[in-house]
């Protein structure tokens, strides 16, 4: 790039250098780069096109694309992903959250909003909280609701705290320091949990992006994938209002092993969602055991 740019300028030559280079979504992440170091949007970029671009700022943009070109992520190099209209940011230790874990704020939203409209309150456990996401769409969505956000990662914890301060719902938002279950009090009316969910072996097996760029311990679920699903089976109950419910994200191929776990533990499955891609993506579970014989809610018997 030359030294005297323009905003339209650094756009071009952004979007040449990606896509020269076979990056898929050249386009897009040329504008998301030069948007984010230059401060504009894309109203800027039709209304002030011969706007001037510090050298500076041209210098960043450049090391930002020879870090999309060496394969990482476009989010990782800003620091922020867009996740159910909430901008989190993330950090080392953070998974990108991905759009896929929308289905799972959207299967569990109407129960909160229920509860809350009940209770007055609806009391959200999210294990393995990583950036916040699913605990702080949740919170963001419904004002009664409160999360305790809990992951084994101080980096991620630290970064939760922030995007809930960032999101004004800090006071609704607790981040905990939890090995799954070890460190949780207290009833919840629903947990949640996007787990680390791909087994051992298949990590060497992923995109690069994914592999270079996410922290392994937000992947890795162990010899067969699945042991903190089995962790959360076995430890839900204690954790669990009456009536409770829980709400997982799975692999694509993992419905009837997760519902096995969990139907082994005493829940039966009340209701499983697709993601955009049609892919098995979310199960709902609740407790089996009804010992006062007491009723489905209104939304459990949809
Ligand atoms: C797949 S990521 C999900 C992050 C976030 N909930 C989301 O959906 O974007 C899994 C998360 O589980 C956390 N984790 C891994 N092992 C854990 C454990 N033993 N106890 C608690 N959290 C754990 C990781 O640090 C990571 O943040």
């Amino acid at each position: 790039m030359n030294r005297s740019e323009t905003l339209a300028s650094l756009h071009l030559s952004a979007r040449r250098r990606l896509a020269d280079a076979g990056i898929e979504s050249s386009a897009l992440d040329a504008r998301l780069i030069v948007e984010h170091f230059t401060g504009t949007s894309r109203t800027d970029a039709v209304l002030r096109p011969d706007a001037p671009v510090a050298d500076t700022i041209a210098r960043e943009i450049e090391a930002a694309l020879d870090r999309r070109i060496s394969g990482e992520p476009v989010h990782r190099i800003l620091g922020y992903r867009e996740f159910y209209g909430m901008r989190l940011s993330l950090s080392t230790e953070t998974l990108e959250p991905r759009p896929d874990t929308e289905t799972l704020v959207d299967a569990v939203l109407p129960f909160v909003h229920e509860t809350a409209a009940g209770e007055d309150i609806c009391r959200i456990l999210d294990l393995g909280t990583g950036t916040g996401a699913i605990a702080l769409a949740l919170v963001t969505q419904e004002p009664r609701a409160v999360a305790v956000g809990a992951d084994i990662s101080d980096d991620a914890l630290a970064t939760a705290a922030a995007n809930a301060g960032h999101l004004g719902v800090s006071a609704r938002f607790s981040a905990k320091k939890s090995d799954w279950f070890s460190h949780i009090d207290g009833l919840h009316h629903l947990i949640v949990s996007n787990p680390p969910y791909i087994s051992s072996s298949e990590i060497e097996d992923l995109q690069n992006e994914v592999r270079n760029f996410d922290p392994r311990r937000a992947l890795d679920g162990g010899p067969d994938g699945l042991e903190p699903y089995r962790t959360i089976a076995s430890g839900a109950a204690r954790h669990l209002e009456k009536d409770g419910l829980v709400g997982l994200e799975i692999g694509h191929d993992q419905r009837h092993d997760v519902t096995s776990i969990f139907e082994r533990a005493g829940y039966e499955l009340l209701s499983h969602y697709k993601d955009l891609g049609g892919n098995d993506r979310v199960l709902v579970f609740r407790l089996q055991a009804r010992p006062d014989g007491s009723k489905k809610t209104a939304w459990q018997r949809k």
